[in-house]
């Protein structure tokens, strides 16, 4: 059926705006007429058009008696831009198919219900598998109201992510540390503890050379010990916030002085929370770079949404080098985080296996 091909594209059109459109999800749509190709758009950036008003734009008055493919269920609301449904109607298109329902409360079925009351044939759930995955970011965020975390690490074969001296360079070869920066490109925040600063000194930044944006960085910093000469607080690459449970006030005048927002969290101090705050102040997806003891706090907390590993043909072979969790460990096989492997992709010479908690 020609659906699944129109949908398809309407994919392809919603993926190329990925890392733009935060905290709106991508979305593609496609406008046909007796098999003929008449209109298409993809939602750009939050505040702008949506897909279907830049496709019924370009098909002018053919949208008359048209089908409209979309990636997401059309609009029903004013946020800032005018309801899709509404535009769908006047525009006299016939037909509407839909990969996924929008669970954003202000639409949620309201959009398709809109829609087939004024009599357009509306067909849902077409290629509705990639409409999840596509936008498994704002779906997170949409109902939770808190960033949609990934947590990332690099390992040597045997679980290691530096030696016991704090090297780390580098575990994974070039290509698998340019699919790092992808990630970090797309998100809208990065986070670290703080002893990965005092060790690492890493930028954070997102270096590839077309790059849409860079992250804004995030450094778990209990007691408020960051340097104030790393790299995150004077490179100026990119927006740096600070979370304490407490710290010096001087310090914090300090880091003020220097442009570093720093937030005092006192007894609201856990993980729960931070995605709480995180969440209020927008970021809608968050990549959790290191190190151990921040990667057994998130597990802790069952706030991974996804894992990604990256595992070098190396083994160190050190039992006192650095593990990739170190924290909340488990005493039984029984006991240990469990996880779904959903790819595994060789990379350069390394390979990358994302896989998914079990909940349960
Ligand atoms: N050491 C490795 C990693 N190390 C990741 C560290 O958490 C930290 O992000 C690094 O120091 C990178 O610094 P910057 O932000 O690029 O300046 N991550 C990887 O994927 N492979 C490795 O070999
Ligand atoms: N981007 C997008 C939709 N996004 C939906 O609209 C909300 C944002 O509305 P606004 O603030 O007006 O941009 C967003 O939370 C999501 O529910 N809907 C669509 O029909 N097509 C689009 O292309
Ligand atoms: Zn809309």
């Amino acid at each position: 059926m020609n659906d699944e091909k129109w949908m398809e594209f309407a994919f392809q059109l919603a993926k190329q705006a990925i890392g733009q459109t935060s905290p709106n999800p991508l979305v593609g749509a496609v406008v046909v007429k007796d098999g003929e190709l008449i209109g298409f758009g993809a939602h750009l950036k939050a505040g702008e058009p949506h897909a279907e008003v830049h496709a019924l734009n370009m098909a002018g008055e053919k949208a008359k008696g048209a089908t409209l493919y979309v990636t997401l269920e059309p609009c029903s609301h004013f946020g800032k831009t005018p309801p899709c449904s509404e535009l769908i109607i006047k525009r006299g298109i016939k037909r509407v198919v839909v990969a996924a329902l929008d669970p954003n409360p202000l639409v949620s079925g309201r959009g398709v219900k809109a829609l087939q009351d004024a009599g357009i044939d509306v067909e849902a759930g077409i290629l509705q598998k990639n409409g999840h995955e596509l936008n498994k970011v704002f779906f997170h965020y949409i109902q939770t109201n808190t960033p949609f975390v990934t947590l990332k690490y690099a390992a040597t074969f045997d679980g290691k992510i530096a030696t016991k001296t704090g090297d780390s360079k580098w575990i994974t070869g070039e290509e698998a540390r340019q699919d790092v920066h992808r990630y970090r490109e797309i998100h809208d925040g990065i986070l670290v503890g703080v002893n990965t600063i005092i060790k690492d000194n890493p930028s954070l930044t997102c270096r590839l050379p077309d790059r849409k944006r860079t992250p804004i960085r995030i450094i778990l910093d209990t007691h408020l010990r960051i340097p104030l000469d790393a790299n995150v607080i004077t490179d100026k690459e990119a927006e740096t916030w600070v979370i304490c449970q407490d710290g010096d006030l001087n310090k914090k005048a300090e880091l003020k002085k220097l442009g570093i927002e720093v937030l005092t969290l006192h007894d609201q101090w856990n993980i729960p929370n931070i995605l709480k705050i995180l969440g209020e102040r927008g970021i809608t997806s968050l990549f959790v770079e290191g190190g151990a003891r921040v990667h057994a706090s998130f597990l802790k907390a069952e706030a991974v949404n996804e894992l990604i590993v990256y595992f070098a043909p190396k083994i160190l072979g050190d039992p006192e080098g650095i593990s990739a969790v170190m924290g909340d460990e488990a005493l039984k096989m029984s006991m240990a985080h469990s996880f779904e492997i959903q790819s595994v992709t060789k990379i350069g010479e390394d390979v990358k296996i994302v896989s998914v908690p079990k909940r349960g």
